[in-house]
């Protein structure tokens, strides 16, 4: 759905310039939720901007629904983007116009008629679950409900695809959370594609099925999030689990970290290893998570006796294990 190929965007000229995106290249699968990850300054809202051309890159394509955006004329483009919807950290809602009328916008700016429109925006105000707020105006709403309103407007005009430009940055973690839900729910409900930038893992953890890292303008990392998150050495696995550093003296023992995910998170692994081994378990460390619906866990241990290198054998061979030395 969403297609960049080889993006570079630069800042400034001569001895003053910032390499904001480099040799950036990804894709976006229809359907999905896919998350760019990264640090302050990272060049995340420059490439969210990129991929509805709010900034032009200095060099590479951007492909969005099968049509190369970066050669397209302005009433090409202006078409082009009425398929992507686009919400912000700080909603920018219009504080004149009421909860209705701000969803209204976008159809107003395209010609829609009035009667399409009202009919339009009661669908939207109940797709977001605010019909009791269509008179309300911005000001008399918390900022859960400013978000819902955002993501109406942004849904107003059918769009196949909407970006997220830091949504849930300035929310509580309850509401980020319902606000998190809501975007699933619509990915799942119309289909829609969502990209969205975020320098928040719980928002990572909780609904995106695809995620790429992002360190000074390059992608140093993108795939699904299960594959990463059992991947030795990925950045979201370190992300997900503190390291854990095993200490200097083996105590005659190998180390393994263990990694499960989905239902072998459910398996009592550690009382059959005991059951089936002549071995010693000493957990060093470790943790659970749920990832988006899943537990995901990961434990170092310290596997001591006779039959330790066979029980990390075993290990290794348990559909959902994922075992590193
Ligand atoms: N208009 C601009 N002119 C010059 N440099 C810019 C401009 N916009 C961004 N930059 C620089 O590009 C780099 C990436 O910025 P960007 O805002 O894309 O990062 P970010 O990951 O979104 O950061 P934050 O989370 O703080 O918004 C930074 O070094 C920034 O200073």
């Amino acid at each position: 759905m969403i297609r960049f190929q080889n993006i570079r965007k630069v800042y400034g000229t001569g001895d003053h310039i910032v390499k904001a995106l480099d040799d950036v290249s990804l894709h976006v699968p229809v359907g999905e939720i896919f998350g760019v990850l990264g640090q302050s300054g990272a060049g995340k809202s420059t490439l969210i901007r990129c991929v509805n051309l709010l900034e032009r890159p200095t060099s590479g394509s951007v492909i969005v629904n099968g049509q190369e955006l970066t050669t397209l004329d302005a009433a090409g483009l202006r078409k082009a983007r009425q398929q992507i919807g686009i919400i912000f950290q700080h909603f920018n809602l219009l504080r004149s116009r009421t909860v209705a009328d701000n969803i209204a916008f976008p159809l107003e700016v395209i010609g829609q008629p009035k009667p399409q429109r009202d009919k339009r925006v009661k669908e939207l105000l109940s797709l977001v679950g605010l019909s009791d707020k269509a008179s309300a105006y911005p000001a008399q709403l918390s900022g859960g409900q400013k978000q819902r309103v955002g993501i109406a407007r942004a849904l107003a005009c059918e769009p196949k695809v909407l970006l997220s430009d830091e949504a849930t940055s300035a929310l509580d973690p309850q509401t980020t959370r319902s606000i998190l839900d809501l975007l699933r729910d619509l990915n799942r409900r119309l289909g829609l594609t969502v990209m969205l930038i975020t320098h928040e893992m719980t928002v990572v953890k909780h609904i995106c099925d695809r995620v790429a890292v992002l360190r000074d303008g390059r992608v140093i990392e993108q795939g699904l999030v299960d594959d990463l998150v059992v991947q030795p050495g990925s950045e979201i696995a370190h992300e997900f689990f503190p390291r854990i550093v095993p200490p200097q003296q083996k105590n005659g023992g190998i180390f393994a970290t263990i990694t499960f995910v989905g239902t072998a998170a459910e398996e009592p692994i550690l009382s059959s290893l005991l059951r089936k081994f002549d071995v010693g378990v000493n957990i060093l460390g470790g943790g659970i998570e749920t990832v988006r619906d899943k537990r995901v866990g990961r434990l170092l241990l310290e596997l001591s006796g006779p039959d330790a290198a066979a029980a990390r054998s075993f290990l290794q061979e348990r559909t959902g294990f994922t075992v590193e030395s």
